[in-house]
Formats: structure tokens, sequence, C-alpha cells
């Protein structure tokens, strides 16, 4: 992996991105656009909040792709947008990876993440385990232990993206699933890049504010560009905005696949779903349904059947279809399909557990307005006889909005609250459940304050009487909690409940 000058010169000129390059005839061994990372003989990309000081004492640099003179001695091309360039270069530097992948790519507010994980386990048994993953909780380049890392974006930069699909590559995977966030198009880490498959799950308010998206239309505007990138698109009918999604994908492509919940009062009566489903049952724990292809595409031909999916949740039967559709399109037989389904778990998503005595305990990501009224909307369902005991807290510092949102959830779906701690960052856990609590309109849901995040969920435990459902929220596996700039370790949601349960099947189990 090398990149001449000539070829760095002639990839930027043929992107419009560049203004002015050096005259220079140099072959570069390393690509970067981190000081830290910087090896002998790299071309440095200065790009975003980057500050001339962080180049300082270091050396290896040979060459600077930025947007203005910063004063350096190496050859400098000047560019229009630094990110952009980023991602032309860092695609040739790895060789174009993304071409020997078979790409399906996941955008939507909510269920991004469960959807990616259905469509990898179904491929992984389509491919006999040559599937990659890059998600929101894990990137996965290959079978082995080792090629599994925590991520830290749901979209990476456009360096370590071409990065990892060619370490993929390399390890012999011939499929990749992943998450496309709005942001990876607004920050251009993803640009130039084209995804056999696109599917759109839902959209609705998120992401709004400093740093993100300055418009809920910037937001959508940001999400439908994984249309215009893909060769082929499926849409979930039921969302919000189908008629100017729809009319926007159709732009682009003769055929736009769809798919809805039967039943569900069609937004565009002249375009019938190319997709349907419905639930046969759902259960606490898992949930039946069947698809059919409306249709009759040759490209569906596998599709059509009943599957037991290994996840409970109405909203999950959506994420399933959608990957469902996906990996049909990939090629996948229905017997992979229903294997992957079937066998598929997800770190921190609708995790349940019987709790002796106590009812069933949830633990899920749900962290917002859409995905917390889902979650508490099928615990409601599941628990007519029993009450829905909640445990959450709201996050410092960013998305203050959540907080009047949980309040509007709680005050209908809720039974009981434990307010507690939640990545309180730089404010009071106190002040940020004083104002949840206040916007809470329902004098019969009973409130409990307990900033001790652990103790909170073992009282809710305690609380709860056979038929009951106690529903953690908001955290599902994240393995710290964001306090005063520190990320402090903390054992996570589920281990919490996993080990009320063990001390309840002991007989040990107290507050
Ligand atoms: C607002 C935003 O998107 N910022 C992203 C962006 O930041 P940036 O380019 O300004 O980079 P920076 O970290 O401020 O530093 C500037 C440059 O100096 C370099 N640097 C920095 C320090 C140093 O010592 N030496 C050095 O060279 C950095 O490598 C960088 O190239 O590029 C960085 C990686 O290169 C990202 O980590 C960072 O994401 C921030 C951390 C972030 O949290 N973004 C969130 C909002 C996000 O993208 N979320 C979506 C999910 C949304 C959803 O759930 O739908 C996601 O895809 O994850
Ligand atoms: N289709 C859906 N509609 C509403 N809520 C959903 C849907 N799918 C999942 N959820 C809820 O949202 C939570 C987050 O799901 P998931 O992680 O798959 O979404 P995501 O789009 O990756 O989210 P994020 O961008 O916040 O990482 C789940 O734990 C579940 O409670």
């Amino acid at each position: 992996m090398k990149l001449s000058a000539k070829q760095v010169t002639a990839l930027l000129e043929d992107q419009d991105l560049l203004t002015q390059a050096p005259a220079c005839d140099q072959s570069f061994d390393f690509l970067h656009y981190d000081s830290r990372q910087v090896q002998e003989n790299t071309l440095f990309v200065a790009k975003g909040a980057f500050k001339k000081a962080y180049l300082d004492g270091v050396s290896g640099v040979s060459g600077i792709v930025a947007s203005e003179d910063l004063g350096f001695d190496q050859p400098l091309w000047l560019v229009t947008d630094t990110q952009k360039a980023l991602a032309v270069l860092s695609a040739a530097f790895f060789d174009y990876p993304d071409r020997k992948l078979w790409i399906g790519a996941f955008t939507g507010t909510k269920g991004k993440t469960t959807a990616a994980y259905f469509a990898y386990t179904i491929l992984k048994a389509a491919t006999d385990g040559h599937t990659a993953l890059f998600s929101t909780v894990d990137r996965i380049v290959g079978p082995k232990p080792e090629d599994k890392k925590k991520s830290d974006l749901t979209t990476p930069e456009s360096y370590e993206l071409y990065k990892d699909m060619a370490r993929a590559v390399g390890k012999g995977m011939t499929h990749l699933v992943m998450e496309v966030s709005s942001q990876a198009y607004l920050k251009n880490r993803v640009y130039g890049l084209r995804y056999d498959v696109g599917a759109f799950l839902n959209i609705s308010p998120d992401h709004i504010g400093p740093n993100e998206h300055p418009t809920f239309a910037d937001y959508l505007a940001h999400k439908e560009m994984l249309l215009d990138h893909s060769d082929q698109v499926i849409l979930n009918a039921g969302m919000d905005h189908y008629e100017e999604i729809y009319q926007h994908a159709k732009e682009k492509h003769e055929q736009v696949l769809t798919f809805n919940r039967e039943k569900a009062a069609s937004q565009l009566p002249d375009q019938a779903p190319t997709v349907l489903f419905h639930s046969d049952k759902t259960e606490l724990h898992d949930s039946y349904f069947t698809v059919t292809d409306q249709a009759g595409l040759s490209s569906l031909s596998e599709l059509s059947g009943s599957y037991r999916l290994n996840l409970p949740g109405d909203f999950n039967e959506e994420n399933a279809t959608a990957a469902l559709m996906m990996t049909a399109l990939a090629g996948a037989k229905q017997k992979a399909m229903k294997q992957g389904l079937d066998e598929v778990t997800i770190p921190g998503r609708m995790l349940s557990l019987a709790l002796p005595e106590h009812g069933v305990a949830f633990v899920d990501y749900a962290h917002n307005y859409a995905s917390l009224n889902a979650l508490l909307a099928f615990a409601k369902k599941q628990s007519p006889e029993g009450q829905v005991i909640v445990v959450l807290g709201a996050p410092g510092n960013k998305g203050v909005s959540r907080r009047l949102d949980f309040a509007k959830v709680l005050s209908k779906q809720a039974d009981q609250v434990f307010l507690t701690a939640d990545d309180p960052a730089f404010e009071k856990p106190e002040d940020i459940c004083q104002t949840i609590a206040q916007a809470i309109t329902n004098p019969d849901l009973t409130i409990h304050y307990q900033m001790d995040r652990i103790k909170a969920i073992r009282e809710a435990v305690l609380t709860a009487g056979p038929h009951d459902l106690v529903v953690v929220a908001g955290k599902g596996e994240d393995p710290y909690q964001k306090v005063n700039g520190v990320d402090t370790p903390y054992i996570g949601d589920f281990a919490v409940v996993k080990n009320c349960q063990k001390e309840l099947e002991e007989g040990s189990f107290t507050v």
C-alpha cells in the first residue's frame, strides 16, 4: 500500500477537490489524519478541528493535504474539502476494498444496530462465515475473537472504514453489513462509497443540536443520501415522512422495494408495499412472524415464509423484515434466513431475564422518545395483569429534550419509575431526574429516586411482583458511566440484573 504524489494529485483533481498541488515526485508509505499515528514517510491529512501544534515535534510527515497553508515545509496539496479528500485517498491507499465486498447498509433513527445484526447473522450463515459487520457496538472483520473490536462511532472515519474493509477482505470476507449514520454523510466519512443495498428503517427527530444537525430537514436530507449511493433500496412504508422519502428514492431508482405491516394504513394509496409482514405470536423472549412478497419478484423468491425471531418486540419484526429483504437481495437462501433470525443475539438490545417471584426484567438500549415509546408499549402489552416498572435516567449536557420526552412516555406507559443516573456528565443526576419528574403528568405513576444506578435496579427488582415487568432502559451493556468528563467503569445493566437473578435463585437477594 503506497500512494505516489502523482496519484494523489490525480485522485484529488478527479474529484474536483484540488486547488493547488506541489511539484514533487515521491511516494508515501503511509496515510493518516491523526498526528499520534504518524509513521515514517506519511502523507498527513489535516482535517476537522486540526491544530498546527499537533504536529510539533512529530517526525515522519513527508506531505500534507490541507484546506489552508499551515506553514509546514513539506509538499502541500490544498483542497476544498479535507474530509472528502481523506475519504478519496483512503479508498485508494487501501486499494478499494469496497469493490471486493458486497455491502448492505442500514440507516434510520432507530433499529440500525438491530437490523445490522440480523442481516449479519443471516449472511454469516449464508456465506459460511465470510461476512463482516461494522456496527455501533462492534466492528467484526473476521471469524476469530481477535477480529472483533468495540466501535467508537456508528460509522467510523473514512480512513478507519477503508482500513477495516481491507482487513476484512484480507481475512477472506466477501460480504459486509454496516450502519450508516447521518453524521457519516454530514462529515463525509462515507464520501464516494457505494452500497449494493441500502435500507431506510425510520425517521424521527434526533441528533439535532450543536455539533450535529442544525434542523430536522438537514438530518433527514443526510439520511436520504444513503438512497443516492445504493444500487438497490428498501424503505419501510410505515415510517414517518415516507412519502417524501419515497419520492426521493424514486428520483434515483426505477424500482424501490418497500415493506409494511399487514393492514397498516397505506400512506401512498397508489403504491402497494412490495412485502408485507404480520405477527403470529409475540412472547416475552421471542416473536413469530410471517413475511410475504406481494410482487413476486425473482430477487425475493427466498423471502416468503414464517420465521422465529430470537428477540421480542414488535418493532423488531420490522427490523427483521428489512434484514430479510436485504439478505434475500444478497442471494441468501431461506434456510440461512431462518437460522440467522433464530440464533441472533445483540449486545444490550432486548435482553430478558426471568426473576423468580419478581416477574421478568428487560434490559434495553432505548434512549430516545421513539425507542422508549416502542419498548414500553411492548412491555405494557406483555404484562396486562402486572405493572411496568421502569428504571431510567437521562444524560447530562446533551439531548436535553429527552428529559421531557421520557416524562411523556412514562406518563402514558409506566406504573412505577425509578429515576437514576445515566451518563450525568457535568450535571447533577438529581437535577436531571427532577426535570423528568416535574414533567410527568400522570398522578398514578409512582416515582422513586435512587441516583446509584445499581441500587435503583435492585430496588426495582425487589418492588416487582410475579406478574410485573422491570424495564431497565438506556444503557444496555454500556461498560461505563460518563461522570464529570471521566468514563467511570460500570458493570452494565445486564450484569446487574443477572446478579439479581442469581441471588434470587439462591435465595440470597437483598437490597
Ligand atoms: C462532530 C463530529 O462528527 N466530529 C467527528 C470528527 O471530529 P473532527 O474532525 O473535528 O476531529 P477532532 O477529533 O476534533 O480533531 C481534529 C483532527 O485533529 C486530529 N488530531 C487530534 C488530536 C491530536 O493530538 N492530533 C491530531 O492530529 C484528529 O485526528 C482530527 O483529524 O471526526 C472525528 C474522527 O476523525 C470523530 O471522532 C468526531 O466525532 C465525534 C467524537 C462524535 O462523537 N460524533 C458523533 C456526533 C457521531 O458522529 N455520531 C454518529 C452516530 C449518530 C447516530 O446514532 O445516528 C456516529 O456515526 O457515530
Ligand atoms: N424499528 C424500531 N422502532 C422503534 N424503536 C426501535 C426500533 N428498533 C429498535 N428500537 C429501539 O431502539 C433501541 C436502539 O436500537 P438500535 O441500537 O438497533 O438502534 P440504532 O439506530 O442503532 O440506535 P443509535 O443510533 O442510538 O445507536 C433498541 O434497544 C429498541 O429499544
